[in-house]
């Protein structure tokens, strides 16, 4: 049996909704993957709880209780005195604590994060997080990155690194604005109610905006563009932004207050489609001329994106060996069951790859 130390960052809709699926799989992990996957820390960005007997299903009250006020090197001093893999994971969309990685795998962590931000700094940072965790022989997966828990990062990295060139992959990329076009386009409601209905739903980034103003699809295509080989950086990317001026400086409440502000210039684009166009938000990478593009367009109804529906995501991948028809993935692009399930698959991949230890028993317990 491998036992392997979790630590979680963030709490929200993705980190409890692993928190729970890390609990229920616990006898299925131990008895089919001989893995014994113990949540030893939690933390939101004030607070940090830590157990050696890890969380049970009562965690929230645990962490009311026993959490105590969260200082930098609070998971790295508990962990050392478990001898046990052990790994991070970022359930947050916090910039600080993706700044943190380096020093995080320099304390021994593999990563696994939901969060887009540490992949996407500067293509310097990328390349020094990865020599660091390399140099440590320690894993680091973002599946969730792109598509929630669809297979997304991994297609296109096996394609690379199989010797197949890239051309180009186009789609819908967020789910978030999956869900609200496809509302939107389907029904008589207002912009600003579809957007606090996904906002509610757990289908937003905390801070809608980030949706919004494009930087999350455009994050997420530099993931991939990334994955395939290219060295760029987010300034490169070509974004429409549906937020206007006066919104983009405001705090998350004020915004969410003024949201009705959006509803105008929304209802405008409605009533500019023909009758058998929707709106969709496309991303589109373009891996030979390496060029990224994020916008709001007309598509007609019987296209493949217009048919999406709900937070359908939608990928079309071009590459050497799928030249005329795309390699095609497609499914909920986000939502907090689908992409805690990719973090945790993510985990149990690195439990997985791990070598087993032979750990003196007062180590574990
Ligand atoms: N919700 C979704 O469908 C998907 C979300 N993701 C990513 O998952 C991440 C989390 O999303 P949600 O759970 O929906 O957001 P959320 O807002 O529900 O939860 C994030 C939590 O992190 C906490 N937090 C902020 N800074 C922190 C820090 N420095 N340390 C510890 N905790 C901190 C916040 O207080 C909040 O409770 C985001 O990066 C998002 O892009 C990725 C794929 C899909
Ligand atoms: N905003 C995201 C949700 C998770 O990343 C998306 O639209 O897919």
């Amino acid at each position: 049996m491998k036992t392997i130390h979790l630590y979680i960052f963030g709490l929200g809709n993705v980190g409890s909704k692993l928190i729970q699926q890390v609990l229920e799989s616990h006898e299925f992990f131990k008895k089919q993957q001989h893995l014994n996957l113990r949540i030893v820390g939690l933390a939101n960005s004030r607070r940090v709880y830590t157990t050696s007997k890890g969380i049970t299903a009562d965690w929230k009250n645990e962490f009311s209780k026993h959490s105590q006020v969260r200082e930098e090197k609070s998971f790295y001093e508990f962990s050392e005195d478990y001898q046990v893999p052990k790994i991070a994971i970022d359930a947050t969309a916090s910039k600080e604590l993706s700044k943190f990685y380096p020093e995080i795998a320099g304390q021994g962590f593999h990563i696994v994060t939901a969060n887009k931000i540490a992949n996407t700094l500067s293509q310097e940072f990328y390349d020094q997080l990865r020599a660091i965790l390399n140099s440590q022989n320690l894993k680091f997966e973002y599946e969730t990155n792109v598509g929630a828990g669809l297979p997304i990062v991994q297609t296109v990295r096996d394609l690379y690194h199989s010797g197949e060139q890239v051309f180009a992959i186009n789609g819908v990329f967020s789910g978030s604005l999956g869900y609200i076009f496809n509302r939107y386009s389907q029904e008589d409601v207002l912009f600003s109610q579809v957007v606090m209905d996904a906002l509610q739903n757990g289908f937003t980034e905390p801070d809608p905006r980030e949706d919004l103003s494009g930087n999350d699809v455009a994050r997420k295509l530099l993931v991939l563009a990334r994955e395939a080989g290219l060295k760029l950086e987010f300034e490169d990317i070509e974004i429409e932004n549906l937020v206007v001026p006066q919104l983009q400086t405001y705090s998350l409440n004020q915004f969410l207050t003024e949201l009705s502000s959006l509803d105008e210039q929304m209802q405008q684009r409605k009533n500019d489609l023909k009758p058998n166009e929707v709106l969709r938000h496309l991303g589109q990478l373009d891996v030979r001329n390496q060029t990224l593009t994020v916008s709001l367009q007309a598509v007609s109804k019987d296209s493949p994106a217009g048919q999406l529906q709900g937070s359908d995501g939608f990928f079309e991948i071009y590459s050497e060996s799928y030249t005329k028809e795309p390699l095609v993935i497609k499914g909920a692009g986000a939502g907090r069951e689908v992409t805690a399930r990719g973090l945790l698959s993510d985990i149990v991949k690195i439990g997985r790859s791990l070598k087993q230890q032979p750990v003196p028993q007062f180590c574990v317990n």
